[in-house]
C-alpha cells in the first residue's frame, strides 16, 4: 500500500503541494488530476524519495522510500528523458540493471513488450528516431521492465492516439488484476471514470477532491435531469423546490436540481404534460462537481 501522509513540499519558500493525503491499495487504480502546475510532478518526486516533504511523509508498504524498494517501484516520468543517442535494447538494459534485473530477463521481458506494443522492428534504432508516441511506449516498456509492485505513471496518456491510449489502459487493468498498486495523473477530467475509482483533484497544490468517485458524487448530491416532452413551462419548473436551474437546449431541457428527492418533484410535474420522450435522471460529472467546489472550471483552474 503507497501511503501519502499530510505532505507539504516547498521549492524555496514557494508551496507547490500542501497537506496532501491518500492512500492507494494493492490492486487499486489511483488518479491524481490537476492542471498545469496543479503539483501532479512534485508528488510523485516526492512519492519516489527524489524530493523531500518540509512536513509529512511517504511511505510503501510500510517503509520509507529507498534504494531497496525503489527495485519494486516502475516510475513513468513525464519529460521524455529517455536517452536518446541509445538503442532501446541499450537503454533498456541500462534502466533494467538499475533496478537490479539481469541482461537476460531484461531482454526477454523487452522482446515480449515490443511484440505487445507493435514496435518489434525498433529493438536496435535509436530512441532519436522513434516517432513521440513510440517514444512514450519506450518509457512505458521501461517502467514495466522490472515488473514493478507499485507503478508510478506521469502523464501516461497525453499525446496518444485512441488505440495506443487503449493498449495503455488494458496493460495497466492487467496490472491492477495482478495485484500491483497504481498512481497515475492527468490533465484530463473526463475520461479517468472509466478507468480509476478513487481519486484526488489538486488545484494549486490544494487538495480540492478527494475521495471514491461514487461517495463524492453521492456526497455532492446534485442531480441534472434531460427532459423532452411537448408544453414545457419554465416558470413551472423553476417554481418546483430544489430546481436551481433550468436551461433550454434545443428541444431538450437541462434541469438541475439539489438533490434526488427534488427530481422526483419534477417527474410529478411532467406526468402532466403530453408526449413525453425523455426524463433522465444523471448524477453531476466530476467536471460540473470541481466548479461548485473551486469556483471555477477545471481547464481554467
Ligand atoms: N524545481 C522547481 N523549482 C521551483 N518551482 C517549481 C519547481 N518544479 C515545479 N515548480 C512549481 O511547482 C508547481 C507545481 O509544479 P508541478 O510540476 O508539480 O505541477 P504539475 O501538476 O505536474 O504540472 P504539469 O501538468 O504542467 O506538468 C508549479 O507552480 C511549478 O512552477
Amino acid at each position: 500500500m503507497l501511503e501519502v501522509k499530510d505532505v507539504t513540499l516547498k521549492y524555496g519558500d514557494f508551496v507547490a503541494v500542501e497537506n496532501l493525503s491518500f492512500e492507494v491499495n494493492k490492486g487499486e487504480i489511483f488518479g491524481l488530476l490537476g492542471t498545469n502546475g496543479a503539483g501532479k510532478t512534485t508528488t510523485f518526486r516526492t512519492i519516489m524519495g527524489l524530493l523531500y516533504p518540509s512536513k509529512g511523509y511517504v511511505k510503501y508498504d510500510g517503509e520509507f522510500v529507498s534504494y531497496d524498494t525503489v527495485d519494486r517501484i516502475g516510475y513513468m516520468i513525464e519529460e521524455r528523458s529517455l536517452l536518446t543517442k541509445l538503442t532501446v535494447k541499450d537503454l533498456m538494459l541500462y534502466f533494467g540493471q538499475l533496478k537490479n534485473v539481469d541482461a537476460k530477463t531484461i531482454l526477454e521481458r523487452l522482446d515480449y513488450w515490443l511484440k505487445r506494443f507493435d514496435i518489434e522492428n525498433y529493438k536496435n534504432k535509436k530512441i532519436k528516431e522513434l516517432s513521440k508516441g513510440n517514444q512514450q511506449k519506450i518509457q512505458f516498456i521501461s517502467a514495466l521492465i522490472n515488473e514493478p509492485s507499485l507503478l508510478v505513471l506521469d502523464e501516461p496518456f497525453s499525446g496518444l492516439d485512441v488505440i495506443n491510449m487503449e493498449l495503455f489502459v488494458e496493460v495497466i487493468k492487467e496490472y491492477k488484476e495482478k495485484g500491483c498498486t497504481i498512481i497515475f495523473s492527468s490533465h484530463q477530467i473526463d475520461h479517468v471514470e472509466s478507468f480509476c475509482e478513487r481519486l484526488v483533484i489538486l488545484q494549486k497544490g490544494k487538495t480540492v477532491l478527494s475521495g471514491l468517485i461514487k461517495d463524492i458524487k453521492k456526497e455532492f448530491k446534485k442531480h441534472t435531469i434531460k427532459l423532452i416532452a411537448d408544453g414545457i413551462e419554465k416558470d413551472k419548473l423553476k417554481a418546483i423546490k430544489g430546481v436551481y436551474d433550468v436551461i433550454e437546449n434545443s428541444n431538450q431541457w437541462i434541469v438541475k436540481v439539489e438533490n434526488e428527492a427534488n427530481a422526483m418533484d419534477v417527474f410529478e410535474y411532467v406526468k402532466t404534460l403530453n408526449n413525453i420522450q425523455k426524463f433522465e435522471v444523471e448524477e453531476a460529472s466530476l467536471s460540473e462537481i470541481f466548479i461548485a467546489k473551486a469556483g471555477k472550471k477545471y481547464e481554467e483552474a
